[in-house]
């Protein structure tokens, strides 16, 4: 095992890895070591049909599970299952590429826990508009980025799309742009896709320059295990290469973690950096007490399958997925193969809980439309053959929920041991609930869906059915069955200010109390955005690296 060293180190090649070491290694001044644990992608990772196939495959994944949760997804006995990306590109390069930057609030509030104004919205949107390059259906104006490697575009094929936005017109809800400020309102769904095909981070900002920048150097199946600390210092990383020996590298600068919200907790906490009680469990030497691991949070999801009376207006992937369909998609870039699961629209709308908190222009439910779902234990239901089934699938976009995520004290090596504590803030179950009603709303009260013949099908859940079917103690009783996790976990490396009980980084994202040591990745956000991720995280990613460069690039 050779001595090596390099300017900067970044851990995890994944969402926010690759945006790091892309621009680090941007101006040829710095040497990058990019470490990724997954290996390079396949071509066929880009075709957006494909993405629920490799997002349970173990070839490119980590399949953690979470300890059962007493209020929810009880009908999988409490477990909630959780794929991540282990790949270049990380979750990018097998995520449904909904795009969408979240609402000015949320960066507004960052800012305001952190104490630093650069967390704010009107600052953040040079680090979002410099990664995109637009090219969605909304005009652009100086709220979108041109000309950055990510090219934002909307959804060619998207049959149900017209329906959903005039059944939100109907209910006096705008038609809003889901990348502009985000609004209370009905929109598309914008996606980072090229003619049909995926952008990861990985193809955006690493693939590129792989062969051209001699600063750059990319390992992949290299697992780190810990890092290698000089005191308070951080100085390296040891990883397992795909030999399975463990090689020793060094930072003459930084290293930066990047591993995701449950990668980068375990690697700290491995190293010495957390809770004591969760270390010395383990036997791992305290090098710095943090509350590393604390504040999970995630997009919870109550999926609600109802019926409407025309197949054509939905995706069905056994009718679309034909080799005809494959061939125009190769020759054209177009067609049901350009899309992952049929997801076409989405809403932001504000719960009675938003409102009693004075919060009503500040939504915290996000409504998403599949034509599809993976998921068992719903209710049975006949359909006729006329009919289709479309499953409304509304998030806890600002659950009040705090989860964690703590190393397994048998074996440190094994996946960590993750509690969402799902529904453990009775407001949850309110806003669920909330979410539940507007879409029974959505569906059974608007002429669009009233003229598809949209109904909810009378099956109770038979663990509910003793309850008087849809009151408000059969939804309660509904949402610990079905309510599961929704793929968005964050916030396990807090950012906040050294006072704050739960903070491990400070507002340029280094580790409190440790040099040469930052987080650059969704384990930063102190509260979740209510949007899905990505479009944070690339943010996060830009924001980090500049961050970085400000203080070495002098
Ligand atoms: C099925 C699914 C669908 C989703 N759909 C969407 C969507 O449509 N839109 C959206 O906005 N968000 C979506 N998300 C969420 C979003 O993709 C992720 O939240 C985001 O990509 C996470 O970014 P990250 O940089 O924090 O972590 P990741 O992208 O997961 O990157 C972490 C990287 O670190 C590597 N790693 C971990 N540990 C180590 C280690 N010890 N050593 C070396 N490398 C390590 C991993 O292999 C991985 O490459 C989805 C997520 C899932 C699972």
């Amino acid at each position: 095992t050779k001595i090596d060293s390099y300017d900067f180190i970044v851990v995890g090649g994944g969402t926010a890895g690759c945006v790091a070491a892309g621009r680090l290694s941007e101006n040829g001044k710095f040497n990058v070591l990019l470490l990724e644990a997954g290996g390079v992608p396949i071509d066929d990772m880009d075709i957006p049909a494909f993405a629920p196939t490799f997002q349970v495959d173990p070839e490119w994944t980590f399949q953690y599970k979470s300890v059962p949760q007493t209020n929810a997804s009880l009908a999988y006995n409490g477990i909630v299952n959780i794929p991540l990306g282990r790949v270049l590109g990380g979750t990018s390069s097998l995520n449904y590429m909904f795009f969408n930057r979240g609402s000015p609030k949320d960066f507004d509030n960052w800012a305001r826990i952190a104490d630093d104004p650069s967390w704010n919205y009107s600052n953040m949107l040079q680090h979002f508009k410099k990664s995109e390059d637009y090219a969605g259906e909304f005009p652009p104006t100086d709220q979108h980025g041109i000309g950055g490697p990510i090219l934002i575009t909307n959804q060619s094929y998207a049959p149900g799309l017209e329906t959903w936005l005039e059944a939100g017109i109907a209910l006096n809800y705008s038609v809003a742009d889901p990348n502009g400020p985000q609004k209370i309102s009905f929109t598309p769904i914008e996606y980072n896709k090229r003619a049909g095909r995926r952008i990861s981070s990985y193809t955006a900002f690493i693939k590129p320059f792989e062969n051209s920048r001699s600063n750059l150097k990319v390992v992949t199946r290299a697992y780190a295990t810990e890092l290698v600390m000089e005191g308070n210092k951080a100085v390296g990383v040891k990883y397992n290469n795909s030999n399975n020996e463990i090689i020793s590298v060094y930072a003459t600068k930084e290293v930066i973690v990047s591993a995701g919200a449950y990668g980068s907790p375990m690697l700290l906490m491995k190293s010495g950096i957390g809770p004591k009680e969760v270390l010395e469990s383990s036997g791992i030497p305290l090098i710095k007490e943090l509350p590393v691991g604390n504040n999970l949070q995630d997009h919870p999801i109550v999926p609600i399958q109802l019926i409407i009376n025309n197949k054509s207006l939905l995706f069905d992937p056994v009718r679309d997925l034909t080799p005809e369909n494959l061939e125009l998609y190769q020759r054209e870039g177009v067609g049901p193969y350009t899309t992952t699961a049929g997801l076409f629209a989405q809403a932001y709308v504000a719960s009675t809980v938003a409102t009693a908190e004075g919060e009503e222009d500040w939504a915290d439910i996000q409504f998403s439309m599949y034509a599809q779902t993976f998921l068992t234990g719903l209710p049975d239901v006949n359909l006729g053959s006329w009919e289709a089934p479309i499953f409304a699938y509304p998030y806890l976009g600002r659950q009040k929920s705090r989860g964690t995520v703590k190393l397994d004290p048998t074996n440190i090596n094994n996946q960590p041991l993750i509690d969402f504590n799902f529904l453990s803030d009775p407001r949850d179950f309110q806003i669920t609930i909330d979410s539940i009603q507007m879409t029974m709303k959505i569906m059974e009260e608007t002429v669009p869906y009233r003229f598809l013949g949209a109904r909810y099908p009378p099956v109770p859940l038979t663990v509910c059915q003793h309850l008087h079917f849809r009151s408000e103690e059969y939804w309660e009783c509904y949402v610990k069955q079905m309510l599961v996790g929704g793929n968005h976990p964050v916030g396990t490396c807090k950012m906040g200010v050294s006072t704050d009980p739960e903070a491990v980084v400070d507002s340029k994202l280094r580790v409190i109390g440790i040099d040469g040591l930052r987080v650059v990745d969704a384990s930063i956000m102190p509260v979740i955005t209510n949007a899905n991720v990505q479009a944070a995280i690339f943010a996060i990613g830009e924001k980090g690296a500049d961050e970085i460069l400000k203080e070495w690039d002098r």
